[in-house]
């Protein structure tokens, strides 16, 4: 488990390109057979990635060491969605086919999970947010369709994009755990531009279907303190509830976004003026 601590924005506006790497940037989430974990103590999400190829992947008995529980979603829920090839996961006494696109949601108090690939020739890719949680809500796999895509931006600005709302109170209950997807339409480039912060709650951005020479320019800090990373294919970025999180590529590109916090209102946002960044 890599462990992020929090982090304040005075210090993050001291950080050179490493240091803003090395706070803000999570590499390297799918590998074979594993499940890679970040924890990060800014709401207590941890973010990860699956990978099935030859083998099931579980989540070791000694991940209850790091939540101090006696198995790891005594008291989480999870969040995944599959970017790979087609997966089977088991929870407890019952069995999910999660086709590439698609979302699960696993409630609190899950005992066994188990993930596999259909093909390990075209493994399965989930990935996930997970998140303290109070009560047990049904787990249920979210379809693209039940997602309520909605298409914003246009071809002028080079953001044009759908964004699917997979895990959100109008679509199922969670306790805390907000999850979607957004895509952008060939020839645009720019997600959340205008950009906002909010207060509330914090962010997490994963970038993929990126060709391995393609790069996201993604922007964060204070809006008159911005800053950024030099993002690639499969790469996730942490957003404290202070910074802005928004981005360009070099390619259109799709990302995962995932927020914890306060509320559950994805529109609450706290637009920044164009003509305040810095
Ligand atoms: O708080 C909401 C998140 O930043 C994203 O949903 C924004 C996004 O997907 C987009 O504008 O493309
Ligand atoms: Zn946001």
């Amino acid at each position: 488990m890599d462990i992020r601590q929090p982090i304040h924005s005075e210090h993050a506006r001291t950080l050179d390109t490493e240091g803003l790497r090395r706070q803000f940037l999570v590499e390297d989430l799918f590998q074979p057979d594993r499940a890679t974990l970040t924890y990060s103590q800014i709401d207590r999400i941890i973010v990860g990635g699956i990978m099935p190829v030859t083998q099931p992947v579980t989540f070791s008995a000694e991940l209850g060491k790091h939540t101090g529980t006696d198995y790891f979603l005594q008291r989480r829920e999870l969040g995944l969605i599959n970017i790979g090839g087609a997966a089977r996961v088991f929870v407890d006494d019952t069995q999910y086919e999660i086709g590439p696109r698609e979302a699960l949601y696993i409630g609190q108090g899950a005992k066994i999970v188990e993930f596999k690939s259909v093909d390990g020739a075209h493994p399965a890719k989930l990935y996930f947010n997970c998140a303290p949680a109070h009560t047990a809500y049904p787990t249920r796999k979210v379809t693209l369709a039940e997602a309520s895509p909605e298409t914003l931006g246009a071809p002028e600005t080079s953001n044009r994009r759908t964004i699917y709302k997979f895990l959100v109170p109008d679509v199922l209950p969670t306790c805390q755990l907000l999850m979607g997807m957004t895509q952008l339409e060939p020839g645009s480039l720019w997600n959340t531009m205008p950009c906002h912060q909010h207060d509330r709650r914090m962010e997490v951005y994963f970038y993929f279907d990126m060709k391995a020479d393609a790069v996201v320019f993604h922007m964060l800090g204070e809006p008159t303190q911005t800053r950024h990373l030099v993002v690639r294919n499969e790469q996730a970025v942490i957003s404290p509830s202070w910074s802005i999180h928004s981005g360009v590529g070099t390619q259109a590109y799709t990302f995962i976004w995932g927020m914890v916090g306060e509320n559950q209102v994805f529109k609450d946002m706290d637009h920044v003026p164009m003509t305040t960044l810095r």
